[in-house]
């Protein structure tokens, strides 16, 4: 159901942004690789966690390239046991949605945690193996083994030893991103590394027209989630699922000839627009997926929120 949507311009270009999540289990040095990564450009803005499937962390644009990297919820816990409940289905496909997936261990060190993210990659996104502290080494002789054993796991995009602390080799997996990241013009202006506050205030604005507009027939579980934010100029193009966890829910904000879901994507862009400050073309659709609610509640059992 589109609220308002408009096309861009069929104009040549040949920027490349895309989505690359960096996983892995505690501790192999995801964030330190992050802020190699990024530089001194960004400061990771918050480590809370979220219910959201990707959270943005930072974004790197560097000549015609724009690297949004975003977290998976559920890779992030450093309780024990938790990662196993919450690799679940929902982390697997939001891993698929990414357009690289670089997934972060330690040099010499494969853990039963490891293992278990091992078996959930993706098998359409190219994954992308960071061995890393390749610094600490003690026998570097020890590496090719290691690595040629993790080889025959998975059908890796490519296999990179780095040292996020040190810098070594961080800009060569830059480099090995890169070619997977889609032709896309920048979402981001160079100089923003998140664009988290309005994004979460625009799926607050469009939660709050649900609740309101379906009344006491809100769907428990029915949670927002911003797909697409681009800011262009005075313009805030935004695309956002509503998601829901039956088909009957969906037909529930749906509503009689699509007016309910009509008059929810109206209030929500006309009160974007008196908040921000600019013109907004929104795009409001609902998504069924099951068990969302489960994995929202588990994860907040897991102290996310
Ligand atoms: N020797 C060495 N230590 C590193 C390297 N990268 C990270 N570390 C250290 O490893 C520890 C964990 O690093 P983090 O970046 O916090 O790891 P993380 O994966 O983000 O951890 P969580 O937030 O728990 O998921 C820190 O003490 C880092 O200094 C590296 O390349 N070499």
């Amino acid at each position: 159901m589109t609220e308002q949507l408009i096309d861009s311009p069929d104009t040549p270009h040949s920027f490349h942004t895309g989505f690359v999540a960096i996983i892995g289990r505690p501790n192999v040095g995801k964030s330190t690789l992050m802020n190699k990564l990024i530089g001194q450009k960004v400061s990771i803005t918050s480590k809370k966690a979220q219910t959201t499937r990707h959270r943005i962390n930072g974004v790197l644009t560097e000549g015609d390239t724009q690297y949004i990297f975003v977290d998976t919820p559920g890779f992030q816990t450093k309780h024990g046991g938790a990662l196993n409940r919450v690799l679940n289905r929902n982390v697997s496909q939001a891993l698929g949605e990414v357009d690289v997936v670089v997934w972060v261990i330690e040099a010499m060190k494969f853990t039963s945690q490891d293992e278990a993210v091992l078996n959930i990659l993706p098998r359409e996104t190219p994954v992308i193996l960071v061995v890393n502290k390749v610094d600490a080494l003690e026998r570097k002789n020890d590496l090719l083994p290691f690595v040629q054993k993790l080889s025959t796991r998975f059908d890796f995009a490519q296999i990179i030893p780095v040292s996020a602390k040190n810098g070594i080799q961080t800009d060569v997996l830059l480099n090995q991103i890169k070619p997977y990241l889609p032709e896309n013009p920048p979402f981001f202006d160079e100089d923003d590394i998140t664009d988290r506050p309005t994004r979460f205030l625009a799926t607050e604005i469009i939660r709050e027209k649900v609740f309101r507009l379906s009344g006491d027939e809100v769907p428990y579980g029915c949670t927002v989630e911003i797909e697409l934010f681009q800011e262009e100029g005075k313009l805030y193009r935004i695309a956002a699922a509503i998601l829901v966890e039956r088909e009957a829910h969906k037909g529930m904000l749906i509503g009689k000839d699509g007016e309910r879901l009509k008059r929810i994507a109206s209030e929500s862009r006309a009160d974007m627009e008196r908040l921000f400050g600019c013109k907004v073309f929104l795009e409001v659709w609902i998504k069924v997926r099951q068990g969302w609610a489960d994995s929202e509640s588990s994860l907040r059992k897991l102290g996310y929120e």
